[in-house]
């Protein structure tokens, strides 16, 4: 019996001659309402005055999309004096949706529709909340980046050129930009190199780092990992790292080619790893992966006067000049003394769990990711701090742990700070912190819908939201660090 099939009708295109965008999508386009309905407009910003053709949603879709050419009326005054400004790949190669904007624009637009917005959608009272964002210092806004992980191309044959570069949004094209301005120049110039690798090879040479091509499961290199540590005291430069990751373990030719292209470049750390498998992960995490060249497979960074080993794996923020800014924020509002016991969730290689240390009686960080416990103990060694102690696991189990208890038994645990990743915190975290009767909790978060989602279940347990902060960790993109704080109410048996 022949199949029934449904007819999906593709909605017409229809024609926007003039209208003015006034919102962001969560790729950085502009949108516009129109006929009741939500209409992104790729490569137009808010304020825009804009023409284009676009399409409703499908059957249950909320947005309309704008097709083809987008004509620019007028441009919106919260442009910079260039589009190009900011960056010459801004809005193309996926990273910086916002950098055709002025800064200050940018702050304000991530401010209100990120945080404020959601925040006041939710019932809280916004402006009351929200203090003026912290943001990037203007010496700061180019090069700040710490990490960079860009992936490879080869430009056409005969004689293509091997790059670098970033996903365009929603793609796995490359945008050749071995010169993010986001990255410091040492950054562009070890992207050059590693580019170079990947030339083209005259006929009859072997051809040895062939960019990796994902649905041929063909090629050689997949990524180019690049990392440089926060100088330590009286140092000129912060420690650098460059880790290619590659398909397959390389020939010693290949290793030799490595280690003389990247020569030249004043670098403590040089490595390979070897990830075979399908799939978006950067590296390959099995035992023995990562190769050293030269140097060790981490290098050392500083904060506060503390030094922390970070491992190419391990979670490190981005921001060089900003995370001080950022950990001074969150401590300030968590108002730690001496007699405290301080909780640390999601606790990384331990920086906060150690600055907290030094300001509590006692420490205690959760971590999920164990290479990242392993460097919170090294780190907690190497500084001389003996009053804290790691556990790893998921936040949501070790809570309910037996090691956790005994913890908690011996430390009283009186403050916290969780900062966990964009989904915010797993159901039941907010309920076992409650259990323990915090008197405050601090909330880093960088992904605000969700810390907002979690405010409400902290409201809901008698955690009062008395403040929210912002600080800019990612200029260029449509994201905020938010830093909230909740105080415990005084309840009947508090009183
Ligand atoms: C935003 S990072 C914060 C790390 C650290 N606080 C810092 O400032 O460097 C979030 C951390 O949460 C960890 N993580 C993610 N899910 C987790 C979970 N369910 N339980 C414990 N840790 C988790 C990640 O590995 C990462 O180290």
């Amino acid at each position: 019996m022949a199949k029934k099939t449904r007819e999906v009708r593709v909605p017409a295109l229809r024609r926007a001659d003039d209208v003015r965008l006034s919102g962001l999508a969560p790729t950085g386009a502009g949108t516009v309402e129109i006929e009741g309905l939500e209409v992104v407009v790729p490569g137009a910003l808010p304020g825009d005055r804009a023409a284009f053709d676009w399409r409703p949603p499908m059957p249950g879709g909320r947005r309309g999309l704008a097709e083809g050419e987008v004509r620019i009326l007028e441009k919106s005054p919260l442009r910079g004096a260039s589009p190009l400004e900011r960056c010459a790949k801004a809005g193309r190669c996926g990273g910086c949706p916002m950098a055709c904007l002025r800064y200050d624009a940018e702050i304000e637009l991530k401010w209100r529709q990120l945080l404020k917005d959601e925040l006041a959608a939710a019932g809280f009272d916004a402006d009351a909340l929200c203090t003026e964002p912290l943001q990037q210092p203007e010496a700061a806004r180019t090069g700040f980046r710490n990490k960079a992980v860009l992936y490879p191309c080869r430009e056409s044959a005969p004689n293509g050129r091997g790059r670098f570069g970033f996903f365009r949004a929603g793609t796995h094209e490359v945008v050749p930009a071995e010169d993010c301005p986001l990255a410091p120049a040492w950054m562009h110039e070890a992207a050059r190199i590693g580019a170079s690798l990947m030339d083209t090879p005259a006929a009859g040479e072997e051809d040895l780092f062939a960019p990796y091509d994902e649905s041929s499961g063909t090629g050689s290199v997949r990524a180019l990992l690049m990392r440089e540590g926060a100088p330590a005291a009286g140092a000129t430069r912060g420690e650098r790292l460059v880790t290619l990751v590659l398909r397959e373990r390389p020939s010693e030719a290949a290793v030799a080619r490595i280690r003389s292209a990247f020569a030249a470049l004043p670098l403590e750390h040089l490595s390979f790893n070897v990830h075979p498998n399908p799939g978006n992960a950067v590296l390959g995490f099995e035992e023995g992966a990562t190769h050293v060249i030269e140097g060790r497979e981490a290098i050392e960074t500083t904060l506060e006067g503390l030094s922390f080993e970070v491992r190419p794996e391990t979670f490190l923020q981005v921001n060089t000049p900003q995370t001080p800014r950022l950990y001074e924020r969150a401590f300030s509002l968590l108002e730690l003394s001496p007699e405290d016991g301080f909780l640390d969730l999601y606790s990384g290689i331990g920086t906060i769990t150690l600055l907290g240390a030094k300001r509590a009686r006692r420490a205690l960080g959760i971590e999920i990711v164990a290479p990242s416990v392993a460097c919170a103990e090294v780190n907690a060694r190497r500084n001389g701090i003996q009053n804290a102690r790691f556990l790893c696991g998921p936040v949501e189990s070790v809570l309910a742990s037996d090691a956790f208890r005994a913890e908690a038994a011996a430390s009283r645990f009186t403050k916290a700070i969780v900062d966990p990743a964009y989904k915010g915190l797993a159901s039941g975290v907010a309920q076992a912190l409650a259990a323990i009767g915090l008197e405050r909790i601090v909330y880093v978060a960088c992904g605000p819908k969700n810390f907002v989602r979690d405010a409400k279940c902290f409201a809901a347990l008698g955690y009062r939201l008395v403040r929210v902060e912002a600080v800019d960790l990612f200029p260029g993109a449509l994201h905020i660090e938010a830093v909230g704080l909740f105080v415990k109410e005084a309840g009947e048996s508090d009183t």
